[in-house]
């Protein structure tokens, strides 16, 4: 089956509030990173929320791998498709081993004890994300770039073919951002269908197959190579220098002076 996710006039409001998006299009192929890319506050992980079940959308449609998506239940749903959410984890008192065994329930039903292979994958997962010492360790009691992590160890003990994520580098270091955008490639090789939201566009050079961009309402995907230093300008309404690094620009933001 070629887990493609396509949406096709997608249109959202919050009750009494303007519509974030209407006409939304977007077509991620199996095997493809789509970075979606928009200023604060736009409704990028609005857009997520419709494209992964969790809000219902005013209009329009959401299908994975030719089905639509509000035909699946939640159990189905999470077969498919894995979210890193911003707040995930939130409030969660246990350990990590076993808030990530949690996760292995879309493979067992509700009810089922997790097995030897079950733990093997969460130790593998957590392993991936290069925490492996946090396993005993209270959810609750984790710096905000150890739980992202974590909640990235989480989508992969899913095992998911679509990854949905929400700014999954925005608390992490370098080490880690550059640990996360390498394990992102590889999944995508794994065949994996990605979607990935974040405020540094130089992550979207480096990692997407296309862009989405989100913006007045309007839903845009283009390519890797229309984007540029103009565009963005014009996106975050900040003034961008692209600097080139052989054949890939940077952006780098103007008009901040070292004091
Ligand atoms: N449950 C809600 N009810 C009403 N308004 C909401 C709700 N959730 C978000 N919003 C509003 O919808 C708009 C879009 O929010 P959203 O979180 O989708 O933006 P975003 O692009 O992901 O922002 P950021 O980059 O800051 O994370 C914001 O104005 C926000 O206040």
């Amino acid at each position: 089956m070629d887990y493609e996710l396509t949406a096709k006039n997608l249109a959202f409001a919050y009750p009494h509030r303007p519509a974030l998006f209407t006409q939304a299009q977007l077509q991620v192929p199996q095997g493809h990173i789509l970075v979606l890319l928009g200023p604060n506050g736009i409704g990028k992980s609005t857009l997520l929320g419709c494209l992964t079940g969790r809000l219902q959308p005013l209009s329009g449609q959401v299908c994975i791998a030719g089905v639509d998506l509000a035909s699946l239940n939640a159990r189905q749903r999470a077969a498919r498709l894995a979210v890193v959410a911003q707040t995930g984890g939130r409030g969660s008192t246990l350990s990590v081993q076993d808030y990530l065994l949690l996760g292995r329930v879309s493979q067992h039903g509700l009810f089922g004890q997790p097995d030897a292979a079950d733990r093997q994958c969460v130790a593998q997962a957590l392993a991936r994300v290069g925490q492996s010492q946090l396993a005993p360790l209270s959810l609750a009691t984790l710096s905000g770039g150890q739980k992202q992590l974590v909640m990235i160890a989480a989508a992969l003990v899913q095992a998911a073919q679509i990854l949905v994520l929400d700014e999954p580098t925005a608390a992490l270091d370098l080490k880690n951002q550059a640990l996360v955008l390498r394990l992102l490639q590889s999944l995508k090789h794994d065949g994996k269908t990605i979607i990935v939201t974040t405020h540094d566009p130089n992550q979207a050079t480096l990692i997407a197959d296309s862009i989405a961009i989100l913006q007045a309402q309007h839903l845009e995907q283009i390519t890797v190579s229309q984007l540029s230093a103009a565009r963005l300008e014009a996106l975050y309404q900040t003034p961008i220098d692209a600097v080139w690094h052989g054949q890939r620009p940077v952006y780098l933001i103007k008009g901040v002076d070292p004091s």
